[in-house]
């Protein structure tokens, strides 16, 4: 039997290339509405009811109506949005930290955002571990391709085609502080300034760590050998080693698809400092793939199916 699927949001950035992953699948059916009809309560609400897997590909206000319009119903949803990542009753979507098991029995899964991704990933298995404290005000810095911001950035940096880079979040308020704090389980929100290259996709968050500084810390060796072990098995996440680091890091204007993500860490000669740094693709584990991989825990598939795995991928 096929399940059924419903992308609200299918013509967005996230929706579609989850849709564009989707197509010739066989275990899934789409339910698609018409350009008339994709931003209309009644046929949405229909098609999230007869769905048995809804993904959301809205703005967070949308994403919180869509799960109103489905209330009441057994269809298990996906939530690319922001709305839900901290809220009561979601199962956090990031399998290698949260558990295969939670998302695959749950009803309610919330997608983590792009840049939590990448600094979860880092921190969360070494204050896990306890290498690393819970009670540090951890900074993060992050660059990420303009598809990032969905239609109305891409818009921007195309038609201002002389936009080179972008600082934001300059209020300190960004909406992806609560998740990072919550599911690392840190005694402060990191400080955390993200910004935008003019590249389509692609994103480097970057955590530097003075690490002799930080009571509770250990060394850039340990720090590596924790996330070696903790990822090991894992086909998305690699943990470059010491021996194997890249002098420089890259994004590419022309990037392809890619749902991995390349975790690195750096340090100085003398130990005192390092730099935790996590490459990916915003729109691949980001958001797109990410929403691929808990669908097909939940759907009991093998979690890589139909995931871009090599960066020459599509
Ligand atoms: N882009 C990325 O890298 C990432 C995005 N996300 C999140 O995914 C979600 C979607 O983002 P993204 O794809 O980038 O955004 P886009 O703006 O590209 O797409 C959003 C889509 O939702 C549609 N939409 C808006 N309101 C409604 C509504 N009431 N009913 C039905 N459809 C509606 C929009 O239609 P229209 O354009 O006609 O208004 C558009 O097609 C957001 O919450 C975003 O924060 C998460 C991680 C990474
Ligand atoms: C470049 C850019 O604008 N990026 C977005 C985050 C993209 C993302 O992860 O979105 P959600 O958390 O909303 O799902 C931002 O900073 O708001």
């Amino acid at each position: 039997m096929t399940t059924r699927i419903f992308i609200d949001g299918a013509a967005g950035t996230t929706g579609l290339e989850i849709r564009d992953r989707l197509r010739g699948r066989n275990e899934f059916d789409l339910i698609v509405l018409d350009d008339a009809q994709r931003k209309q309560a009644e046929p949405r609400k229909q098609a999230l009811v007869d769905a048995d897997v809804a993904i959301l590909c809205l703005p967070d206000d949308a994403a919180r109506e869509a799960v109103a319009l489905a209330s009441g119903s057994d269809t298990r949803i996906i939530d690319a949005s922001s709305a839900h990542r901290v809220a009561e009753g979601w199962t956090y979507g990031f399998p290698e930290l949260t558990g295969r098991d939670a998302i695959a029995s749950a009803q309610y899964v919330a997608n983590p955002g792009c840049y939590p991704t990448g600094f979860l990933a880092l921190v969360g298995p070494l204050v896990k571990a306890g290498l690393l404290p819970l009670d540090w005000p951890y900074t993060v810095n992050a660059v990420s391709g303009y598809s990032g911001g969905g239609n109305a950035l891409i818009d921007r940096f195309c038609d201002e085609g002389d936009i080179a880079y972008r600082a934001y979040g300059l209020g300190l308020g960004h909406k992806h502080l609560a998740e990072m704090q919550h599911v690392a389980g840190l005694a402060y929100p990191p400080v955390f300034s993200p910004s935008v290259v003019h590249a389509h996709r692609g994103m480097v968050v970057d955590v530097p760590l003075p690490l002799s500084a930080m009571t509770g810390a250990t060394s850039a060796a340990f720090l590596e050998g924790e996330l070696t072990g903790f990822y090991e098995e894992s086909e998305i996440v690699t943990v470059r080693s010491a021996a194997d680091l890249p002098n420089e890091l890259l994004l590419r204007e022309g990037a392809k698809a890619w749902d991995g993500i390349d975790l690195f860490v750096y340090d100085s000669q003398d130990g005192a400092q390092a730099r935790l740094v996590a490459v990916l693709d915003n729109l691949g584990k980001g958001a797109s793939g990410a929403a691929i991989q808990n669908l097909n825990i939940m759907c009991g598939l093998p979690e890589t199916t139909g995931l871009a795995l090599s960066h020459a991928e599509a």
